[in-house]
């Protein structure tokens, strides 16, 4: 049984329970080499390797256990920090390249409403009722809309797509990656209320000094996780002519890897390069004459 004085003195990082970020944060624990096991009744379980309780929560509740320093480290999404209105009560200590979506303001596709402005004094419906009230507040307030003449913001849980097809909305706020959601439901996007990603956090006001040393080795290990699924390590030969050219495609972090070959004309150069540019750079590596590229991939790495 799992008790207060089981989790005295660790350190509490709190993790998704389920939805989008759920299993993209068990691969990055897996990465980090944090070490547990789940009793699925339990929503807090103990690290066996470090001195750490992980607590699963939703992940619109984790900015407020943070915040208010009930647990001292948390990941989630930056739509959500902002939704419950404590990006003064955390610090996010590391962006983690995954959750990417938009909060965007949609209206069907066919309608006559084209412009977010346009949506004022009507009835928009959202989960994200704080971040769409401030901004059709705006809108209210520079249209000089009052009273009862204001857009009417509907708080609902899920499927919010559904609102416009309903007869329930005239517009809904909601998160768009793909936009697959957004196409099914016959909407599309007018305006951006902001970006989002996953992010890890931590309490700007920590309760507990003495965990700080293992807040900087667990967000080391994660920065090491995250790097890996960003870079790949591109290896080629060229003919040494060609070398600052080939540098100039692959500059490396700090600087490529160059080796002599047998061959006295040519070098073998090993670099990091973003994953997202990787097939530009072989194309433009193949065009000034490089051979034999490989491209690997990084499980782990320290940059
Ligand atoms: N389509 C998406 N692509 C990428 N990230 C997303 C996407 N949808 C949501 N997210 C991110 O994941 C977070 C959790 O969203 P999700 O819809 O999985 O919530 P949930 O855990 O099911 O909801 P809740 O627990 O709040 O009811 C969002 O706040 C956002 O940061
Ligand atoms: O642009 P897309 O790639 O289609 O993603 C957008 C959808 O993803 C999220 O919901 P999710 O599927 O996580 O389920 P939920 O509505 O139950 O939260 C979000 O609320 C959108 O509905």
């Amino acid at each position: 049984m799992l008790d207060a004085d089981a989790l005295s003195g660790r350190l509490l990082f709190a993790i998704p329970k389920k939805g989008r970020l759920h299993e993209k944060c068990l691969e990055l624990l897996s990465g980090a080499d944090i070490q547990f096991r789940k009793d699925h009744r339990l929503d807090v379980c103990l690290v066996k390797n470090h001195n750490i309780a992980l607590v699963f929560l939703p992940a619109s509740d984790i900015p407020s256990f943070v915040g208010k320093g009930n647990v001292d480290l948390g990941i989630t999404g930056q739509d959500v920090i902002r939704e419950s209105q404590m990006q003064q009560h955390v610090t996010e200590v590391l962006p983690l390249n995954f959750g990417k979506c938009a909060l965007q303001v949609q209206v069907p596709e066919a309608g006559p409403i084209q412009a977010a402005e346009q949506l004022v004094g009507k009835r928009v419906v959202t989960s994200f009722e704080v971040l769409a009230g401030e901004y059709f507040g705006r809108l209210d307030e520079q249209l000089g809309l009052a009273g009862k003449n204001k857009t009417n913001i509907e708080y609902v849980g899920g499927s919010v797509e559904a609102a416009c097809a309903l007869g329930l909305a005239d517009g809904i706020v909601d998160l768009v990656e793909s936009g697959d959601t957004m196409r099914a439901a016959g909407l599309h996007a007018i305006a951006t209320l902001m970006q989002s990603e996953a992010v890890l956090i931590k309490s700007s006001t920590p309760k507990h000094e003495t965990l700080e040393p293992l807040i900087k080795l667990i967000t080391a290990r994660i920065a090491g996780v995250v790097a890996a699924s960003k870079y790949v390590v591109c290896e080629y030969n060229v003919r040494r002519s060609q070398l600052h050219d080939a540098t100039r495609l692959t500059p490396g972090r700090r600087a490529p890897t160059i080796s002599p070959l047998e061959d006295e004309d040519w070098v073998a150069v090993s670099s990091m390069v973003e994953k997202k540019r990787i097939a530009d750079v072989m194309d433009d590596l193949t065009k000034i004459g490089a051979e034999d590229i490989l491209i690997f991939n990084l499980d782990n790495c320290r940059v």
